[in-house]
């Protein structure tokens, strides 16, 4: 039987089915550690060979910035909850349940590959939940903007391999500068608040 993993993506396709089962290697390889000491060479000269044919696929680089200039491409290949990045966990946002007031949710549980304090999440990455999120919601009210300060309360640690909800929301908007909160929470308790100050570029950011 597999071991438990903290991500369980729905049923992906295509180069997000790619993209889950690169995640799912992470996963493993910091969950089996030392236990696969003996095996280490072998399977990473395996995993080395898939990533040879996956550099064969890849156009020049140039040409792949060019490509994920475009706002569908950075949706999927985002860091945070993009489908087609192994590196976002991801966090699940496509079904916001916006309570009316502009708040956007997400969903997410984080394992041991996000750890910082033991058993607990790293305070970078909840960092980069929130910075995310409140982007998120930024867009979602039409004031789509860079981060230009980010300031978060750590009020708890936040564990792993617990199902945590993310919100964010847009609070103001004064000429370009946009304020907005953001939450890691779960079961009621709040771990984590943010509030981010965000400039809207004079030009727009993407295609
Ligand atoms: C699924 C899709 C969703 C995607 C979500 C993605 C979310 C991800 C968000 C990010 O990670 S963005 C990347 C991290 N951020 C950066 O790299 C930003 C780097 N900084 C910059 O590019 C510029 O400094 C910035 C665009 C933020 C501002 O430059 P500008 O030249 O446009 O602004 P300007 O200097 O004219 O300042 C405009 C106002 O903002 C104020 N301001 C700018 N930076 C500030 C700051 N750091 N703190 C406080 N106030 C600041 C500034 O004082 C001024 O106030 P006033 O209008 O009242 O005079």
């Amino acid at each position: 039987m597999s071991q438990p993993t903290a991500t369980t993506p729905a049923q992906p396709a295509g180069t997000e089915a790619l993209a889950a089962a690169a995640r799912s290697v992470v996963d493993a390889v910091v969950r089996a550690g030392d236990h696969c000491a003996e095996r280490a060479a072998e399977l990473a000269a395996r995993l080395r060979a898939i990533a040879d044919e996956l550099d064969r696929c890849a156009p020049p680089l140039q040409d792949r910035l060019g490509e994920m200039r475009e706002f569908s491409r950075s949706v999927k290949y985002n860091p945070v909850t993009g489908p087609g990045n192994p590196f976002s966990p991801p966090l699940d946002c496509t079904d916001p349940d916006d309570a009316g007031d502009g708040t956007v949710r997400g969903a997410v549980a984080l394992g041991l590959p996000y750890q910082g304090p033991p058993g607990h999440v790293h305070g970078g990455i909840s960092a980069l939940l929130m910075d995310h999120m409140m982007g998120v919601a930024n867009g979602r009210a039409g004031v789509p903007g860079m981060t230009a300060r980010l300031t978060l309360d750590y009020h708890r640690p936040v564990p792993l391999y617990q199902e945590l909800t993310v919100t964010a929301r847009h609070r103001s908007s004064d000429g370009r500068k946009v304020l907005t909160t953001g939450t890691i929470g779960a079961g009621g308790e709040t771990y984590v608040s943010a509030e981010g100050l965000f400039i809207q570029p004079r030009t727009p950011l993407r295609e």
